[in-house]
């Protein structure tokens, strides 16, 4: 059967997301941080054998103070990341501890995504190898120059573009194989298993799956989960003191 280890990468810098306070997985959001609806996307599934939050390295003891007691009662692993986000996954591979036969990467800055649209893509990447959550471009494409207003250079023909979500969900051992083959920098991981010259299914997922990059992001993703039959946030063990611990 089937187990996947699920990577959830928190360890980046929130340099868009212009809080004082907080990088953005550490953000409240609906009563919780961000990266803990994440990581409820996937801790109680059945065919998750591990879960490991992957924070910045300074960050580690500050979360470890504040979130320990919730890490032991989820089940959920910590390690460090890197400067990269690739460094960062590359790092939560080498904490893995179990038998997984996959590998799921989620942003934990995608707290939105759902139990179906991770049903349907862990299903695509039993039968394929590789899969990903991603969804059809559908606004016009401009590529425009640098200046100041930028002024539009040429529309880009948005015909079998997608813009890719996570998680994004591997056979274990391709990618390891495409980690340790390596190479320029990626900004998902689909890249190094397309360069590994395997090929990755694209599964639609939401527009509802978006990435939290910015505060309007962060506003729109409490609408989402504000819309949803989910039940109320327990209080958080672990209410928000000293929140400058986060900056
Ligand atoms: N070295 C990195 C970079 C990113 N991430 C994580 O990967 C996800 C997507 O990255 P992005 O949205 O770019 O996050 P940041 O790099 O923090 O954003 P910014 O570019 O605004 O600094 C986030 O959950 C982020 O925490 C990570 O674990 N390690
Ligand atoms: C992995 C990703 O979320 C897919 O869209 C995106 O590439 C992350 O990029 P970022 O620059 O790390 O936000």
């Amino acid at each position: 059967m089937s187990r996947f280890a699920v990577l959830i990468l928190a360890a980046g810098q929130s340099s868009r997301f212009g809080d004082p306070h907080y990088k953005k997985p550490f953000a409240p959001l609906e009563g919780r941080p961000v990266w803990m609806h994440a990581v409820d996307r996937f801790k109680d599934r059945e065919d998750v054998a591990e879960v490991v939050v992957v924070v910045a390295p300074e960050d580690r003891e500050a979360f470890q103070t504040k979130f320990g007691a919730n890490l032991l009662f989820l089940g959920v692993a910590l390690c460090e990341g890197g400067a990269l986000r690739s460094d960062s996954v590359r790092k939560g591979l080498d904490a893995l501890s179990s038998q997984a036969t996959h590998v799921a990467i989620h942003d934990a800055a995608r707290p939105c995504v759902t139990t179906e649209d991770i049903d349907r893509v862990f299903a695509a990447a039993r039968q394929s190898g590789a899969a990903i959550l991603a969804s059809p471009v559908v606004a016009t494409l401009k590529r425009a120059s640098s200046t100041d207003p930028p002024e539009v250079e040429e529309t880009v023909p948005r015909e079998g573009l997608w813009a890719a979500q996570t998680p994004q969900v591997f056979e274990r051992d391709l990618l390891n194989g495409a980690y340790e083959a390596g190479g320029s920098p990626v900004t998902d991981d689909a890249q190094l298993i397309e360069r590994h010259g395997h090929r990755v299914v694209i599964v639609e997922g939401s527009s509802e799956n978006l990435k939290i990059t910015t505060q309007e992001d962060l506003r729109l993703a409490a609408a989402i989960l504000a819309t949803r039959s989910v039940a109320k946030p327990q209080k958080p063990s672990h209410p928000f003191e000293d929140d400058d611990l986060w900056r």
